[in-house]
């Protein structure tokens, strides 16, 4: 599991390690971490040039101490200090080393290669002084790797507020921080490198993101007296005459072999369509999940007073999130920021401006789970914890692929998996398939679904 600590927790177990270890020896393993990671970046060492955004804290002090280490190793490293006082030592140390230091913006000549970002870290506050903004803009073509995370978001929420750098790389250190994870910073982060310092982390993560290994320990697997009533039956109630498609897309995703059975119910001609496309689904009857909405126009108040009145979880998408009075505890509402926003009276926009407030808000106020799609979907449980999804692509922001969605997560639920593990366990495998699918370029719903059992396979095989 991949886990994301607040700066409190970060910050208590900083100090649990510093009474027991020398002066500066953490920020030396983040020095020695974050030159490796450069390193790696620039290929080389001799000819290469790095430009230091230093600032006034120990961000910076992690910034000028890996830099007296690149410098060591022949990089030209150059400082720009964009504070009255910097980190001292660390300044001292690049200057020994041969690195050079200015305070402005005009002494320097030659384009970097790459730009470091230590204006500040988990003691920043978010948005940017002007000195620090001219200096990007100065670079903008140049790649940042920031330290611990791109200065000017905001640590805890993942926010953005104001100017923010946007790094190609951050390497962080001892845990990973929400806004690496949470959209929008998560945009701005790029990839990411941990770089471990034995920290003692007492606190539970605010936000965990699945791992192959997580999702192969969730995945349910038939046992060897298996018949297909005992490994789930999952129904979807979804389609209408406007959306036929709707219905075979949300079918797709339930038909992808992780349950025994799936059942459709919905207008007669649409079953048509769906049985055509899928000879195994079968009619009315018992089932362990249902899939409610998707498609479902002005009948899905309907179809979601009859899947209620099973008492099975359900998963609620689309068309009857709007129809939505109270929900139970082992129901999974599956909104995207619109039909979110609609939910809880906010704006869209405040919706995707902080989207880990709202999918909380929403868990808690619906008592059920809440999975709310975006570039990092959320998985929100009403007691507060929160997975976030990190497999997937752009090009799977595409018609009909929340329908795939919401049938593999009812398919999960009728195997057995509680709500959170089926919502993210879904999202994982869903955002897995696209992203061999589009392979590099654009895809289309259908072929996420279609590529859901090779994705099961090769986790369970343990090559994801
Ligand atoms: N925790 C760990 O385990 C380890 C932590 N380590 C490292 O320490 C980092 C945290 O260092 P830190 O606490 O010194 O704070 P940091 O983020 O450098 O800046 C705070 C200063 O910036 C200022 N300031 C605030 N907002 C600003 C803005 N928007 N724009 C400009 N300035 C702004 C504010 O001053 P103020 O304006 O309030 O007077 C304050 O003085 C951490 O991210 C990691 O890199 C590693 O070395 C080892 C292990
Ligand atoms: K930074």
């Amino acid at each position: 599991m991949l886990r994301a600590h607040l700066i409190d927790d970060v910050r208590r177990a900083e100090a649990a390690a510093m009474a027991h270890l020398p002066d500066g020896a953490l920020m030396q393993r983040a020095a020695a971490g974050l030159a490796a990671a450069v390193l790696d970046v620039l290929g080389r060492a001799y000819g290469s040039r790095v430009l230091l955004l230093v600032g006034p804290g120990d961000n910076g002090g992690d910034a000028l101490w890996a830099g007296a280490r690149l410098a060591g190793r022949g990089v030209a490293v150059e400082a720009l200090l964009l504070a009255d006082r910097v980190h001292e030592a660390g300044l001292a140390a690049l200057h020994a080393a041969g690195g050079r230091s200015t305070r402005d913006l005009d002494d320097l000549h030659d384009a970097p290669d790459l730009l470091v970002d230590g204006i500040v870290g988990i003691g920043g506050r978010p948005g940017l002084r002007p000195e620090a903004v001219a200096a990007l803009e100065a670079y903008a073509d140049v790649p940042v790797v920031a330290v611990d995370v791109p200065s000017g978001v905001d640590v805890d929420t993942g926010r953005l507020e104001g100017p923010h750098v946007r790094a190609a790389l951050t390497v962080t250190f001892g845990t990973h921080k929400v806004a690496h994870l949470v959209d929008p910073a998560s945009t701005a982060s790029g990839a990411l490198h941990l770089v471990d310092l034995d920290l003692d982390l007492i606190g539970g993560p605010a936000v965990e993101a699945l791992q192959p290994d997580d999702v192969r320990g969730l995945l349910p697997r038939p046992g060897l007296d298996a018949q297909k009533y005992t490994r789930g039956v999952v129904g979807v109630r979804a389609g209408s005459s406007t959306y036929p498609g709707a219905a075979l897309l949300a079918v797709s995703g339930a038909n992808t072999g992780l349950v025994g059975m799936v059942r459709y119910v919905g207008p007669a001609h649409v079953a048509d369509t769906v049985r055509t496309a899928h000879p195994e689904v079968v009619g009315a009857g018992r089932v362990q999940a249902w899939v409610v909405g998707p498609g479902g126009g002005d009948d899905a108040a309907t179809m979601l007073a009859e899947a209620r009145r099973d008492g099975v979880p359900v998963v609620v998408d689309a068309d009857a999130l709007g129809h939505l009075d109270e929900a139970a505890a082992d129901w999974v509402l599956t909104p995207h920021a619109g039909e979110l926003a609609a939910m809880l009276g906010a704006e869209r926009e405040a919706v995707e401006a902080a989207p880990l407030e709202h999918a909380r808000d929403a868990a808690r106020r619906w008592g059920c789970t809440v999975l709310l799609k975006g570039h990092h979907t959320l998985v929100a449980a009403p007691d507060g914890r929160v997975r976030v999804t990190t497999t997937g692509v752009p090009w799977l922001a595409t018609a009909g692929a929340g329908d795939v969605l919401a049938g593999l997560v009812g398919a999960l639920l009728a195997s057995g998996l509680e709500p959170h593990d089926a919502a993210s366990v879904g999202s994982w495998l869903h955002g897995a398939a696209a992203t061999q699918a589009a392979a590099g370029g654009p895809l289309t719903a259908s072929r996420v679904a279609v590529q859901i059992p090779q994705v099961v396979r090769e986790t369970l095989a343990g090559l994801g």
